[in-house]
């Protein structure tokens, strides 16, 4: 059978939609290829970013861990809009973070990412209560929203964080967890694409921090936010579906969780480790690998059927 060939019209949509300018990575919530952050201080360079490739999809929940220093803080503030990459692409929600200017910087911040510091304080002004500090985004954001729809979001966002009473309240009359439940419906009252925590739960107890924890999966369940949490915490990282490994300022493995229901209703979950293989067809290996085979400077690789073997150098 031959194909049918196309019409003129078919062609020339075809041809406008190739023409077009494309966004990168607006599909993906977050997209960084080969990220670079150099810090220059007293002559001295730091590389906290060395070519740091990570993607985040719509709707994802993940939570980014690795060892002090290893670069979780500079890649969030990069995320964030609050400070510049050296080099490589960064894209959050299709928008190129390495093209913006300070007043498309400012717009970025205010209406595409929302932010939560660990310092519960810092997330917060002390003069203003909890409703008065959600409504201010939305009051600062151009192209005002009507008054009242405006308290309706602010009502919303404090009901679905549990904590519609405290409405009045100024922080220093919240705790510590109910300071970061405002926090959080701060960071969402302009609707972000995406939700940023720098180790909010870091000044908690264990109990708060889990209710904090929770909330913020209502919050990527119930507003399908896609959210991204630095976190030191082992419960935390042990929750939610994907865990990313920072190690020297590049993504090194990631923990994939799932959870399956059998036909009697039994819940399991697995985990399974992945190292990250970036697009020159590098991968970074688990140290304790490494070691436990005495693997250095070079292995033998083999390819199989499905499979790649990778063995200690046997020419030494
Ligand atoms: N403004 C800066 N000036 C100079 N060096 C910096 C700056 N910010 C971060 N660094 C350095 O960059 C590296 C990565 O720091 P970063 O704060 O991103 O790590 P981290 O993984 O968030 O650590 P922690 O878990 O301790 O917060 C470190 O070596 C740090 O000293």
């Amino acid at each position: 059978m031959s194909t049918p060939t196309p019409s003129l019209e078919e062609l020339r949509r075809k041809a406008l939609a190739a023409a077009a300018p494309r966004t990168v990575g607006a599909e993906l919530a977050i997209s960084c290829e080969r990220l670079v952050r150099i810090f220059s201080t007293d002559g001295i360079e730091v590389q906290a970013l060395q070519g740091l490739d990570l993607t985040v999809d719509r709707g994802d929940l993940v939570a980014l861990v690795g060892a002090s220093g290893s670069g979780k803080s500079t890649l969030l503030n990069v995320l964030a809009g609050l400070d510049a990459p050296t080099a490589g692409t960064a894209t959050v929600d299709g928008q190129d973070l390495l093209a913006m200017t300070a007043k498309d910087r400012l717009r970025y911040r205010r209406e595409v990412v929302g932010f939560i510091w660990q310092q519960t304080a810092r997330n917060l002004l002390p003069f203003l209560t909890a409703e008065q500090n959600v409504a201010l985004p939305m009051q600062l954001r151009s192209g005002h929203r009507a008054a009242k729809r405006r308290r309706g979001r602010v009502t919303e966002l404090l009901e679905a964080l549990d904590i519609g009473e405290l409405a009045h309240r100024r922080p220093a009359q919240l705790s510590g967890g109910q300071q970061q439940r405002v926090a959080i419906a701060v960071a969402l009252a302009n609707e972000p694409a995406v939700l940023l925590a720098d180790e909010p739960t870091g000044e908690l107890d264990t109990d708060t921090a889990a209710g904090i924890f929770d909330a913020f999966r209502t919050v990527n369940r119930e507003l399908a936010t896609t959210v991204v949490i630095v976190t030191h915490d082992p419960m935390v990282a042990g929750e939610v579906r994907r865990t990313v490994a920072i190690r020297d300022g590049r993504t090194s493995s990631e923990v994939l969780r799932r959870t399956r229901i059998d036909e009697h209703g039994t819940e399991t979950v697995s985990e399974r480790e992945y190292v990250m293989l970036d697009r020159t067809g590098r991968v970074q290996l688990p140290a304790a690998f490494l070691t436990a085979l005495g693997m250095q400077h070079r292995v033998a690789a083999d390819l199989a059927t499905d499979h790649i073997q990778l063995r200690p150098d046997d020419t030494a």
